[in-house]
């Protein structure tokens, strides 16, 4: 069940520096300065690869990394994305078939290393081979897996072990990737490509296993990278060599990538830009605020995401010690959306114009719990949805209508609350909500300690829980909040 390089290692705090016969690596190397012309001497590359136990590679220093200094500059045309892709596959820029994770995943899957792990991809093979091989860690393939009927039992325990938030975000996850197969499917039907779907000599469950490994490299690796003047495109995001060993922490960053448009027209380091700047060189600069020494790992804030969204997203989570988010020391968030969605289905027709209200006003969802800053506290969304759902009485009549109107005057600023009572009932309503959270919370700990009672259990099964933990903690909290009365 683990990736390449997840193993425990014989290695002083987790991390084993890259040996010489690191082939992959000088291999990636090789081809960057040859093909590239990129500088991979001490003045142009400041970092390398070594294995961190429990997160394959890591980006590490070679030398004491000066604030601002530039750490590496990776040349445009060794990146993967949908402008090198295009002239590879003569696809149109300007109104493209497939979306940038349709096509770079499409030329993963065709250029998937074989079981000796190296890429025959003519353009890209050293980079593609220096990927990870697998992702049978990441819940991903186990849901994919599950709607292929392919998992296995260890899979299937797993997404049944899941928080109902985190098996809705799977779920999710599986159907954006179902949408991407098919346009893939589509495009290589409709294209006359010289590629068939024959071609890959293989069955199509196995052809979709391996669409699955190439759009979780995508997913787990790719960076935004601007080609599009419009920032927020769809486009907008690369496969870039070195920088994809960075892994995450939470609360730093040690790596600030510079986008080639802001170097634009003049700066050193982007020899091969494109048109006005985008899609140039990309630089990567050592943070001003946070000095990195010799053989100390260099990590990537891949933003502020709370772990539910980690672990769907790229499989691992930020692990604290316990008590943390108690104390209010570690950012934990819980979402408790199928809570809410029960309380308001349980009101029959009433619920149903409830949700109407919710939805017309923006309030439907995204109905959090947070530890950090303490003391923990719902979010301003959950607080609004609680005012509502405890104002309306149980009919659809006036009174319904007149509870909705009270409720928009707080929403608008123009009443502070709805009622005395109002605010004590969703404060209540709020605690029962805490109550049924940890109750199950804790069920899930018991039961996930239970199956494994020689401590500490696998990588993965410590990931599961570590999210039961924080439901735990967070709705602790926050109920301990709400007796305190917190004003929120
Ligand atoms: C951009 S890659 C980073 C390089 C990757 N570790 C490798 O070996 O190729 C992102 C992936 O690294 C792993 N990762 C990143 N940060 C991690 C962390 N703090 N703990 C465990 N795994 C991490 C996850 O598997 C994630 O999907």
């Amino acid at each position: 069940m683990r990736s390449e390089g997840r193993g425990p290692l014989p290695s002083v705090a987790g991390v084993v520096p890259a040996p010489d016969n690191d082939e992959k690596w000088i291999r990636l190397l090789k081809w960057l300065q040859h093909e590239h012309g990129m500088d991979v001497g001490p003045s142009g590359l400041s970092v390398e690869r070594r294995k961190v136990e429990g997160a394959g590679y890591g980006l590490f220093a070679l030398e004491p990394c000066s604030p601002s200094s530039t750490l590496f500059t990776i040349p445009s045309t060794a990146m993967i994305n949908s402008k090198t892709l295009s002239t590879i596959y003569g696809l149109s820029t300007t109104n493209p078939p497939l979306t940038a994770t349709q096509i770079i995943s499409l030329h993963l899957l065709l250029h998937r290393p074989t079981e000796e792990g190296t890429s025959r991809d003519p353009t890209f093979g050293p980079y593609i081979s220096t990927m990870p091989h697998e992702f049978d860690t990441h819940p991903v393939t186990w849901a994919v897996r599950n709607h292929l009927h392919r998992a296995n039992t260890a899979e299937m325990t797993l997404l049944s072990s899941l928080p109902p938030i985190v098996s809705s975000a799977l779920e999710k996850q599986v159907r954006t990737f179902k949408t991407d197969w098919k346009a893939v499917v589509e495009y290589i039907k409709s294209s006359g490509h010289t590629l068939t779907l024959n071609d890959f000599r293989t069955d199509h469950v196995t052809l979709i296993e391996d669409f699955l490994w190439a759009w979780l490299i995508v997913n787990t690796r790719c960076i935004y990278y601007q080609l599009n003047p419009t920032a927020s495109a769809p486009e907008n995001l690369t496969l870039c060599p070195v920088l994809d060993f960075a892994n995450h922490v939470p609360d730093v960053t040690h790596i600030i990538p510079v986008l080639p448009s802001t170097l634009f027209p003049s700066a050193p380091g982007s020899s091969k830009r494109g048109n006005n700047g985008f899609a140039g060189d990309y630089m990567f600069i050592a943070s001003s605020a946070t000095p990195v020494c010799k053989d100390e790992e260099l990590y990537l804030r891949y933003g502020g995401h709370a772990n539910r969204t980690l672990f769907v997203e790229y499989g691992f989570v930020s692990s604290w010690n316990e008590g943390a988010c108690h104390e209010g020391k570690s950012n934990g968030e819980v979402d408790v959306q199928d809570i809410m969605e029960d309380l308001i289905a349980s009101r029959g027709v009433a619920g149903q114009m409830l949700k109407d209200v919710l939805e017309e006003e923006g309030y439907w969802g995204d109905w959090t719990m947070h530890s950090r800053p303490p003391p923990a506290y719902p979010s301003y969304r959950l607080m609004s949805a609680l005012r509502l759902l405890h104002a309306v009485p149980g009919n659809t009549g006036r009174e319904f209508e007149e509870a909705c109107e009270s409720w928009r005057l707080v929403l608008v600023g123009q009443a502070e609350i709805v009622s005395a009572e109002n605010e004590k009932a969703w404060r209540n309503g709020l605690l029962q909500i805490c109550d049924k959270v940890s109750t199950r919370a804790t069920a899930a700990i018991v039961s996930c300690r239970s199956k494994h009672p020689e401590r500490p259990s696998n990588w993965v099964e410590e990931n599961v829980e570590m999210l039961w933990r924080e439901e735990l903690e967070v709705a602790e909290a926050v109920a301990v909040s709400v007796r305190a009365g917190v004003d929120f």
